[in-house]
């Protein structure tokens, strides 16, 4: 299949990656032309996973996002949800009927695509896709070369529009066996893992984040009382999904924490996630609070998306909105005003029969 992977972040050097040792036909699009030198003079990407070491070849790193764009029927963007404004507006012009966009994770970046592509006039009739983590957890470690510390099993996806679901997911298990169908973007937005995990662990740990050179908030940062937190503002998304209506597995957070069959279900990332996570070590590292993405996406826009809902359901988030609240004490900013909100994103006034019609017809 012809794909287009947009973006120079970690996770879109593994998506490129894996969609090339996969045999589909690769277009890369980064938009820092110097950072992404290495991969337009070379054409390939050392990677080292579970399988080994190995250089791969990519079939055509590019700088034109047009390009790119109009050559692929799935596209692939893999990017924190903080940069998907300003790329959708830039992507805007170039989509075309039937194309699938698989946003991994989401954070409603669906919603945001297609109105902005709606916003420059463009008709076409686009599926966007969005699921609850990235494919992989990953890091680079060098220009051109990652490490991928692990592939995700289940990737839980909605499409906006819904009524192209049926279309749009079978393409997406194309590249993506381990996509799942689920009911539409809002319920893939509520799959969200990251501002589940990584705003307890910030602002619980902020003290040692600023103190020490280092830390990593997944090993010892990854205390019982911090279980206990993560765990009880996940019961407050699986339970905003059920008052939605949303059905099982809500894929509890919980399950990333298990190492086997023997201690319950299998998670995205599949059995003993965290133990090759925590292993590898590239997640010890200095996290700015300011700026670091866990606050500015997951915290900011994750919370705030959370937060949200659940007052357009009329349904306590207490947690939700108390951490969004620390984080805006600590950063100095209104994130509940930055954030990824129904008012922001103009749907708030729809009632549910109407926000119901709307993820499934779309613009
Ligand atoms: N990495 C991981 O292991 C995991 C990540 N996730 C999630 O996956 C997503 C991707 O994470 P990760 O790969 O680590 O992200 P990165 O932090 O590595 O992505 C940063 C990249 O974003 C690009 N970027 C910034 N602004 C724009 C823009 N306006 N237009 C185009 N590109 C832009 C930059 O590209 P350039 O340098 O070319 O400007 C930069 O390289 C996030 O949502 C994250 O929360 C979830 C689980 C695990
Ligand atoms: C690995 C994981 C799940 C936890 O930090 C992640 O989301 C990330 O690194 O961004």
């Amino acid at each position: 299949m012809r794909v287009a992977v947009l973006g120079g972040g970690h996770g879109c050097y593994a998506a490129a990656v894996e969609m090339s040792e996969m045999g589909h036909e690769v277009w890369f699009w980064r938009r820092d032309a110097e950072a992404f030198g290495p991969v337009l003079e070379t054409g390939a990407i050392r990677v080292k996973d579970h399988k080994g070491t190995r250089e791969v070849v990519i079939a055509h790193p590019t700088t034109s996002l047009e390009e790119a764009i109009s050559q692929a029927e799935v596209v692939i963007i893999p990017l924190p949800a903080t940069t998907h404004e300003n790329l959708a507006e830039a992507c805007a012009p170039y989509w075309k009927d039937g194309q699938v966009v698989f946003l991994p994770p989401g954070t409603l970046g669906s919603l945001v695509f297609a109105q902005a592509a709606r916003a420059a006039g463009n008709r076409a009739d686009v599926s966007f896709a969005e699921t609850g983590t990235l494919p992989y957890l990953v890091r680079k470690h060098g220009p051109a070369e990652i490490v991928i510390s692990v592939y995700a099993t289940r990737l839980p996806t909605g499409v906006f529009p819904a009524r192209n679901a049926a279309r749009a997911i079978a393409l997406l298990q194309q590249v993506y066996p381990a996509v799942e169908p689920i009911e539409d973007a809002l319920s893939g937005g509520l799959m969200n893992a990251g501002p589940i995990i990584h705003p307890p662990l910030i602002l619980m740990n902020a003290g040692p984040l600023e103190h020490f050179p280092a830390w990593d908030i997944h090993n010892e940062g990854t205390q019982p009382s911090i279980r206990a937190v993560t765990s009880a503002l996940d019961a407050e998304r699986m339970a905003l999904r059920e008052a939605l209506g949303y059905g099982a597995p809500h894929f509890p957070l919980a399950d990333h924490y298990h190492a086997g069959p023997q201690d319950g279900e299998e998670w995205m990332y599949g059995y003993a996630a965290h133990e090759k996570l925590t292993d590898s070590g590239d997640w010890r590292e200095k996290i700015d609070l300011q700026s670091h993405r866990y606050m500015v996406e997951d915290t900011r826009l994750g919370l705030s998306m959370i937060t949200s809902i659940a007052r357009w359901a009329g349904h306590e988030a207490p947690l939700a909105s108390g951490l969004l609240a620390m984080a805006s004490a600590i950063t100095g900013r209104d994130l509940y005003a930055e954030g990824r909100t129904l008012e922001r994103l103009g749907i708030a006034q729809l009632d549910r029969a109407a926000m119901t019609a709307y993820l499934r017809e779309g613009i």
